[in-house]
């Protein structure tokens, strides 16, 4: 068995970001960066395009050097100690990068899992990701949703006990996307550290144990799902089939239990926000009862905290997409 490294024994995180700073001549991509990953979760790194997620796990991977602070992986220096890293991470590249283009599908995953002492069955993986009618075929002929699932089958075939995902699944079908998410979890099952990056709120919370917003390469909130989302005001929401302009807004509102206001999300989307005690079924009877008598058709109601997308607009004021 292989020794445990000093930073294992002292149950040091998988990952670690000091000040982390990285530019590309005039530009700043990530500004005085730090968080922790705590080893065996699930870390989701959340922001808009161009936020910095991409640079950060580069960094963290060893493919760029830092230009300020540090970044530790597995105790180690991503980019000094590549070598002693290189068996221990699993690296996902954005877009499913990485496979050589002339390779099979097969072929591929089975020479990445040779390199590895304790590989996952190749064809089991294969298999999981639905990539068996496609094993002959050669990497540059398969999709682009085929090549990121290949992508991640590359990343975690060697048992790896760290793994960057970034954007596993971006652009795939929904299908696509739950075995993905399915993978995720088994990693984590096996006391697998995962880092992933995403723009996607619904797989943030439903995968990451902690999730770390950031924004024009500054972190802006962290903290588990569930911490960053549980709001001060629950918020009733809808859509609606005829746009509610501010005067229509206001009699809604008229018509609502006292301290409740409705408003326009954005979007053909309308929230009403009050007092907790208020955001109940009486208030769910008046706004329907008020659709009902200007025989307009609202979907999507539904009652409840915020999600992360609430969290990044209040901090940012941005859409997080
Ligand atoms: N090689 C590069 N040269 C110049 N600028 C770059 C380079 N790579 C990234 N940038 C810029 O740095 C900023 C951060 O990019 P990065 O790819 O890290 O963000 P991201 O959050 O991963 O975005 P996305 O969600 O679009 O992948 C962006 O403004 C981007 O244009």
């Amino acid at each position: 068995m292989r020794p445990l490294a000093a930073a294992e024994k002292r149950g040091a995180p998988a990952v670690e970001v000091s000040g982390l700073v990285k530019r590309y001549g005039e530009k700043v991509a990530v500004d005085d960066l730090s968080f922790a990953v705590p080893r065996g979760s699930v870390f989701a790194i959340l922001g808009p395009n161009g936020a910095g997620k991409t640079s950060t796990v580069e960094t963290c991977e060893g493919f760029r050097r830092a230009d300020g602070g540090t970044a530790r992986v597995l105790g180690l220096d991503p980019v000094r100690d590549a070598t002693a890293l290189r068996p221990r991470v699993g690296v996902m590249l954005q877009a499913g990068g990485g496979a050589y283009p002339g390779a099979r599908t097969a072929e591929m995953l089975h020479l990445v899992a040779s390199y590895s002492r304790n590989p996952i069955d190749p064809g089991l993986l294969l298999d999981l990701l639905g990539l068996t009618p496609v094993a002959r075929t050669t990497v540059k002929r398969l999709s682009g949703g085929q090549q990121q699932r290949l992508s991640l089958a590359m990343a975690v075939v060697g048992r790896p006990e760290l793994v960057f995902l970034d954007e596993p699944t971006a652009g795939l079908d929904p299908q696509a996307r739950h075995v993905v998410w399915q993978i995720v979890e088994a990693l984590r099952a096996d006391g697998v550290t995962t880092v992933l990056t995403t723009h996607y709120m619904d797989e943030a919370e439903r995968l990451a144990d902690e999730v770390l917003i950031i924004d024009a390469g500054q972190a802006v909130a962290q903290g588990t799902p569930a911490a960053l989302t549980r709001g001060e005001q629950p918020t009733l929401r809808f859509r609606a089939d005829a746009e509610l302009d501010a005067e229509a807004l206001l009699t809604l509102t008229a018509t609502l239990p006292s301290g409740c206001v409705a408003t326009s999300a954005g979007d053909g989307g309308y929230q009403v926000t009050g007092p907790p005690s208020a955001i109940g079924p009486q208030l769910l009877a008046a706004v329907t009862a008020w659709c009902a008598d200007r025989a307009v058709m609202p979907s999507d109601l539904q009652v409840g905290r915020r999600t992360l997308e609430d969290v990044f607009l209040d901090l940012t004021g941005r859409e997080l997409r």
